[in-house]
């Protein structure tokens, strides 16, 4: 029997074809512009989840006029995914060696991994619009997308032509396909066939999900052998540890009884949580850890390997000291480090070694750079450090100067140089202009700053470590002998149970106001980007409704209940925000929640599982 797929299609028929697929491009072409000029989309002639996608990117704020997307490199075997899925990616490459299509994979961020294609003008085209290896394609970046909207959907999306938001990828048609674990069914990822061509053809789709299945097919494969070497490890050290043990990788734990025994459940989580940031490490580590009952244990890690690859990580665990803090909300907060800060809370290990590094720059009279992430207590550190060393002498923080204070800032800055015996903080040296950085290093380098302080006044300049200013760092820096790296909270998050009792009382003005223990846990697993600062402005948002008593979980707002493992990009912190609204305005009901954000429910699932969005608690905004 003949091949029908071979058979000539007659001239006219090909012709009416092409006619009718201009057409339709041409009027999604009209209803884009329309939709971009009106914000209304036009039903008739777009489809819903594409109306649902550009309402998204809209919302958003994209631009129709693509921008370089985020980039991250990503090199060859760096992912398991990229790993397990590059066998079945290089023989799709042969087998499509001779045809203009290509075949993108993507990981669940819609970061593209790898990009199979063996057609010349389309490989090119694709480096135009930036899909290829490292950048990103997800629907937050580029708009709407094969795999962008794939991701975002949770479903099989085919976006052809005008369909896509941007200008620049109308010239494309694509089919996207997600991959999932195959055991535990997490998404991981998204494949997507991809064709120079405007025409939808719904084969780019039957082919982007035959990808994805046999990209599973392999990664159970890799999975057995992986969680078969975990547990071997795993097994060992049971038999040789008499105490707790824990194994873990991306998709699995196992905790031996006597852990059960030995830590409640508050611990228990505490300890993955920690055991979690240390598990994706080739190297050995141990750590200390304060738990949330007040047992101190030291963690020792050991990564678990099959062949070459990480297979996952055994923790043992060790108790070290008994509980022996008072949960008590008045806590004292001035003295209670051995290194006797002034005013400065916190007992952790790694917060008294930092105290103590500030302390012995000072008593040498060196100036030094204090840099840390904003609201680290950066400021507050130079104030207790001060304190201790010259409580009688004379402190001024001045903050970055307003464009038209520049004369008097240097005047004043120049000022406190000169008088000695005190302190002069400098804040947030990132954010000076030009003048203020080449006009103090000139005064730095006069007065004989740079070095031990023969006028004894105590040089301070506070830092951001993630936003630089090349001309700090190279002008302003040099003039100072040491720089000091404030840690962030959560590297001390112990420290929280001290902090919240010391800033509720510096709120209300007295001890009427605590948290319960279980607010302070849930407190705990947040990441706290913006630090002790940030921890200050959320129990100031508390104390507007609630100005004594215990302040429960339910008191908390929402961000708080949210406990993602990691900390979140400022886009994802929206998205994050946006389901926690919507839950809120439906009583939690996921389906309308999905349904007014124009996502399917397994994206709701997927975010309330990647943003640790909690479930049973009560939600309020
Ligand atoms: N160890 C601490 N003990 C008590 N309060 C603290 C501590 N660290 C910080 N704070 C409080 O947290 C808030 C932020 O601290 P601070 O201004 O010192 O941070 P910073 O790192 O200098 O901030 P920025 O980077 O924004 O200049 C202040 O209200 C401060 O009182």
């Amino acid at each position: 029997m003949a091949d029908e797929s071979r058979l000539p299609v007659p001239r006219n028929m090909e012709t009416n074809l092409k006619d009718r697929a201009c057409r339709v491009d041409r009027q999604l072409s009209f209803a884009r512009d329309e939709f971009l000029r009106s914000g209304e989309p036009l039903p008739t002639l777009v489809r819903g989840p594409i109306q649902a996608s550009w309402a998204r990117a809209v919302r958003l704020g994209l631009s129709p006029t693509m921008t370089r997307p985020a980039y991250v490199h990503c090199p060859a075997g760096s992912s398991r995914l990229l790993r397990v899925a590059g066998p079945v990616l290089a023989r799709l490459a042969g087998e499509l060696s001779r045809e203009p299509v290509s075949v993108v994979m993507a990981d669940s961020h819609g970061r593209v991994q790898q990009r199979v294609c063996g057609d010349g003008a389309l490989v090119r085209a694709m480096d135009v619009v930036f899909l290829a290896s490292g950048f990103s394609a997800a629907e937050d970046q580029v708009g709407t997308n094969g795999i962008g909207t794939t991701l975002e959907a949770g479903v099989a999306t085919l976006v052809t032509g005008h369909e896509h938001f941007t200008d620049e990828l109308g010239a494309f048609s694509s089919g996207g396909a997600l991959i999932h674990h195959p055991v535990s069914r997490v998404l991981i990822g998204a494949v997507e066939c991809t064709v120079l061509d405007r025409r939808a053809n719904t084969l780019l789709m039957a082919f982007a999900s035959s990808t994805a299945q046999r990209i599973e097919a392999q990664l159970l494969e890799d999975t057995s052998a992986h969680e078969r070497a975990l547990f071997c490890d795993y097994l060992s050290a049971c038999r040789s540890t008499p105490g707790a043990v824990l194994a873990l990788n991306a998709d699995v734990v196992m905790i031996n009884r006597r852990s059960q025994q030995l830590f409640d459940a508050a611990d228990q989580a505490a300890l993955l949580q920690r055991a979690g940031d240390v598990a994706g490490s080739r190297s050995t580590d141990t750590i200390v850890v304060d738990l949330p009952s007040g047992l101190v244990a030291r963690m020792e890690y050991r990564p678990s390997y099959r062949n070459a690859d990480l297979a996952g990580g055994v923790v043992r665990v060790h108790v070290q000291q008994g509980p022996e803090r008072t949960s008590h909300p008045s806590a004292p907060d001035v003295g209670t480090s051995p290194a006797a800060l002034p005013g400065l809370v916190g007992m952790s290990p790694i917060w008294r070694r930092v105290g103590q590094d500030v302390s012995e720059v000072r008593s040498r009279g060196e100036a030094v750079i204090l840099e840390g992430e904003s609201g680290v207590g950066k400021v507050t550190l130079a104030r207790a450090v001060h304190e201790l060393h010259s409580p009688a002498g004379h402190l001024r923080v001045l903050d970055p100067p307003a464009p038209s204070d520049l004369g008097w800032w240097l005047e004043s800055a120049a000022a406190e140089l000169t008088e000695g015996g005190g302190t002069l903080v400098l804040r947030d040296g990132h954010r000076w202009p030009i003048e203020v950085v080449s006009g103090l290093a000139k005064l730095l380098l006069a007065q004989g700053a740079d070095r031990a302080c023969p006028t004894g006044s105590w040089v301070v300049l506070t830092l951001s470590d993630i936003q630089r200013n090349p001309l700090v760092d190279a002008v302003l820096v040099p003039c100072f002998s040491r720089s000091i790296v404030v840690p962030p909270l959560r590297h001390h998050i112990e420290d929280l149970e001290r902090l919240v009792p010391t800033l509720l009382r510096r709120i209300v003005g007295d001890d009427s106001l605590r948290l319960s223990p279980a607010a302070l846990r849930r407190l705990m697993l947040l990441p706290w980007a913006g630090n002790i600062g940030e921890l200050h402005q959320v129990l100031h948002g508390i104390v507007r409704y609630r100005r004594a008593g215990v302040i429960a979980t339910s008191d908390l707002p929402p961000k708080c209940l949210a406990t993602a493992r990691r900390q979140l990009t400022l886009m994802e912190e929206l998205q994050r925000d946006a389901v926690l609204e919507s839950l809120a305005r439906h009583g939690g009901n996921k389906q309308a929640a999905a349904e007014d954000l124009g996502v399917s429910r397994a994206t709701i699932y997927r975010r309330i599982r990647e943003y640790g969005i909690p479930l049973a608690s009560p939600i309020r905004v």
